[in-house]
């Protein structure tokens, strides 16, 4: 059964501290076993990849099979129902509107002193996208991933996606070629990870790499790191439903299983203000569960990571969320504008009765690789800022230099360094 807490019970804030600690996804385990296998892949290149990728996604390949062919991909987008295409491409398009709405401006202005100031953005040369694929197939992920790359300029556009049994969903490669990726690889987890860092004889590395996936990719992104950049850590699901109890239970209890499906380590949290509500959710739960093809997952996730909060007044909610940072938020009540507007910490948020997580997955617009594991309090959803980085620009004259150049010159004396001084006085008739 899921936690059950109360906000009036003694043990309260106890339970509660529990549950934001709930380990998901940083077990000691996994990441030595992803500290390996980067370190085998840096070592040993395409063997090590192939290796992995034979023995988690029980495949047969060597270096020849790792790249998804062109021809493949044609032959995907043939095998494509005509219907499902329109949908994706109904997804392409609203995802790429919002994400043209990102694009910084570049900045150029004169001081009072003269000098030139300013800032100019671009783009990061290649990027790795990884695409989930290990318990589900994920073509809306490929499109979130790519689009936002494409907006900024990025020139090369590094695939990755695990195919379990050599299937590879035809959706996802149709997908790649609608968003106008460049190379595709048939392999997932830590080692594709590491081959996108560090390169390998048939990859070459990228500059930051971006994505979703399970607990070994997310380990897997921390420490490759600094190496190269990465967006955030978009783990396992997570869903925080806050909702009154004139909320249809049914719909709630569908929100709930719509992340608890992804993984059994996802997370599905009710906070409501309704006990009698709290129990028909849970209800209506075990029916839906009764008919979803993915109940054992779903049901898993629900009963070993999910959670009822009760509350006495929902205005005793925001503060629960922004300590839970949720990856999704949705405001089930009847003015979300209002509660919305005394919460910090969420990767996205989904206002109103109408508006249930699962449009934002596909095709609302703004991107569903988002922060988990609370790192929402810190991290924003992907986006085109991602792929962009600033350089600042600085532009003086003889006059503009005399002007604010003795400051520089006193400020490098006091630090002792007199080649700095010098760099400057010796410009400006200062020594
Ligand atoms: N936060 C987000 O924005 C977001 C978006 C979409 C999906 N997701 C999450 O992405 C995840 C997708 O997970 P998935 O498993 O379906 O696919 P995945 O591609 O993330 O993971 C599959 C890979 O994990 C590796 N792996 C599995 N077991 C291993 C082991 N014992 N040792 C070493 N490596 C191992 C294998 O290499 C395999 O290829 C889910 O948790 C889902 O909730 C998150
Ligand atoms: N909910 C996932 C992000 O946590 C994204 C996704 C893709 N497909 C369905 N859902
Ligand atoms: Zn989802």
């Amino acid at each position: 059964m899921p936690l059950k807490l109360s906000i009036t019970d003694a043990g309260f804030e106890e339970d509660f501290v529990k549950l934001l600690g709930m380990k998901r996804e940083s077990d000691a385990d996994v990441d030595a076993a992803v500290a390996n296998i980067i370190a085998d892949v840096r070592a040993r290149g395409d063997e090590a990849v192939c290796e992995y990728t034979n023995r988690f996604d029980r495949l047969n390949i060597d270096a020849s099979g790792m790249a998804v062919t062109a021809a493949e991909v044609d032959a995907a987008l043939d095998e494509v129902d005509a219907d499902l295409l329109k949908s994706l491409e109904l997804a392409a398009t609203r995802i790429r509107s919002y994400h043209e709405k990102q694009m910084p401006t570049d900045e150029r202005y004169t001081d009072e002193t003269g000098v030139e100031l300013g800032w100019r953005w671009r783009a990061v040369s290649a990027a790795g996208l990884y695409v989930p694929g290990g318990l589900a197939s994920y073509p809306s992920s490929v499109l979130m991933n790519a689009i936002p790359a494409k907006v900024a300029g990025v020139e090369r556009l590094v695939m990755v996606v695990p195919t379990p049994d050599n299937k590879m969903n035809p959706l996802v490669l149709a997908a790649a070629r609608i968003a106008g990726v460049d190379e595709i690889y048939r392999i997932g987890g830590a080692q594709a990870v590491a081959a996108l860092a560090y390169g390998t004889q048939t990859i070459k590395p990228v500059d930051k790499i971006v994505g979703p996936g399970n607990a070994f990719v997310a380990a897997a992104k921390r420490r490759v790191f600094g190496q190269v950049g990465i967006d955030m850590i978009a783990g396992p699901s997570e869903i925080l439903v806050v909702a009154d109890g004139s909320n249809d239970p049914s719909w709630v209890a569908a929100d709930l299983l719509s992340q608890a499906e992804h993984d059994p380590v996802a997370q599905s949290i009710l906070i409501t203000d309704d006990a009698g509500f709290a129990d028909r959710v849970q209800v209506a739960i075990d029916a839906h569960l009764e008919k979803l093809p993915r109940a054992e997952i779903a049901g898993a996730s629900w009963r070993d990571f999910g959670a009822i909060v009760l509350v006495e007044n929902l205005s005793q909610a925001p503060a629960l969320v922004d300590r839970i940072a949720p990856e999704h938020l949705e405001l089930a009540v009847d003015d979300p504008d209002a509660l919305a507007e005394d919460i910090h910490h969420a990767g996205a948020i989904f206002l109103g009765r109408y508006t249930p997580e699962a449009i934002g997955d596909y095709v609302a617009g703004p991107n569903h690789v988002l922060p988990t594991a609370r790192s929402a309090r810190f991290s924003s959803g992907l986006g085109v800022l991602d792929f962009v980085k600033r350089s600042s620009l600085i532009k003086c004259t003889p006059e503009s230099l005399a002007k604010i150049g003795p400051a520089a010159i006193a400020l490098a004396e006091s630090e002792g360094l007199q080649a700095h001084g010098l760099s400057v006085a010796i410009r400006s008739n200062q020594m």
